[in-house]
């Protein structure tokens, strides 16, 4: 596939930031009490600093594995756009953070998006016998308003955009 392809859709793109604290937790609520809860991001690619207390968990295999904390190492994961644009060749990151009792965290995340009129469907050259198109072609704005008007669960996000949806 041409490098051009992604470039040209993702022509207009924008990145924002957010700060992540997450305050100890009383040891009674610990199990009951989420830093996040599981989720994948909305965006291309999202960039995670966490610092070096543990917490973030991926969903592999149906278990939650521990991401063992590197200093000063970035995080970098698929989100749902590139997932929808790469016809699921590539996964979005399911991925949660749990506390502890005994020390807070902090993580910065950057997550890379789409312009909302971004068409989200994949190019033509991933599609073939052995890779039919799964999504039907669709704008991020679409995607994003979905998305928080039905509140949907991360799974089906991008399932309302299959073409086989009903
Ligand atoms: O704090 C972390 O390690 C993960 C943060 C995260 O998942 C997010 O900001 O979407
Ligand atoms: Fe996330």
């Amino acid at each position: 596939m041409q490098r051009k392809s992604i470039d040209q859709i993702l022509d207009n793109h924008g990145q924002y930031a957010s700060l992540n604290y997450y305050p100890t937790c009383d040891k009674s609520n610990l199990g009951l009490t989420f830093g996040l809860r599981g989720h994948t991001d909305p965006t291309i690619i999202t960039m995670l600093l966490p610092d070096e207390v543990p917490g973030l968990e991926i969903l592999q295999d149906d278990d939650w594995v521990p991401v063992k904390p590197i200093p000063n190492t970035l995080i970098v994961h698929v989100g749902d756009v590139l997932q929808g644009l790469s016809n699921c060749r590539y996964k979005s990151l399911l991925h949660r953070v749990i506390v502890n009792s005994e020390t807070e965290r902090l993580s910065v995340a950057s997550y890379c998006y789409p312009s909302n009129d971004t068409q989200m469907g994949p190019p033509k050259e991933l599609i073939d016998e052995d890779h039919p198109l799964i999504y039907k072609d669709y704008t991020y704005e679409e995607f994003y308003t979905t998305m928080w008007k039905q509140r949907l669960p991360d799974a089906a996000r991008l399932n309302a955009f299959k073409i086989s949806a009903a």
